[in-house]
């Protein structure tokens, strides 16, 4: 497991310098803030269900990092929000899948969308998952690059706090249209 975070952290570094340097930014700005102690792994188990596609392995939500690095086995179930319509993205147990997050998403002033995505859960099988999470630390400042910003500074750490306040409030997270100009 080691082995395997040492792989995914040192891909998702290289993809966000590659990212920045296409914007025009700082490539080094991912290996000043996001610490290996504040990036983090999620390995997720989804139990079959009888009823699915009417229940949800993982509701529809956004990341809330720069970028999350996905493995998923072969059973299949993750899908992702394109122009209104859920795309069911195919189980290919030899390919990785890369979920652009809010903070990218606010940092490129736009330029990268955060995904929305969820889990269908299967009828019949289980299915398992790895991420890989591309974190800063709570004090990195995430500024929109680009001349008229679409939201305003805030703090990874001022992020995370409106993103809980929010789910404890009303069930849901908001994200970025909390920090809009
Ligand atoms: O299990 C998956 O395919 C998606 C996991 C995910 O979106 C998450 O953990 O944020
Ligand atoms: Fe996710």
């Amino acid at each position: 497991m080691k082995q395997y975070a040492k792989i995914v952290s040192n891909l998702a570094e290289k993809l966000a310098e590659i990212l920045a340097e296409k914007l025009g930014q700082k490539p080094e700005f991912f290996k000043e803030n996001c610490l290996p102690s504040m990036c983090y792994i999620r390995m997720s188990r989804y139990p079959f269900c009888p009823i699915s596609p009417h229940v949800f392995g993982l509701m529809p939500h956004t990341d809330s990092d720069f970028m999350t690095i996905l493995h998923q086995d072969h059973i299949g179930g993750l899908q992702l929000l394109k122009n209104g319509k859920w795309i069911a993205v195919k189980p290919k147990q030899e390919t990785l899948i890369v979920i652009i997050g809010d903070l990218f998403q606010a940092w490129s002033n736009d330029v990268y969308k955060s995904v929305e995505h969820r889990v269908v859960a299967n009828k019949h099988f289980e299915r398992y998952s790895i991420a890989y999470f591309l974190c800063p630390s709570n004090e990195t400042v995430i500024e929109s690059c680009g001349e008229s910003s679409t939201y305003r500074r805030f703090s990874f750490g001022e992020f995370r706090q409106q993103v809980q306040d929010d789910v404890k409030r009303s069930g849901h997270k908001v994200g970025l249209p909390r920090f809009l100009l």
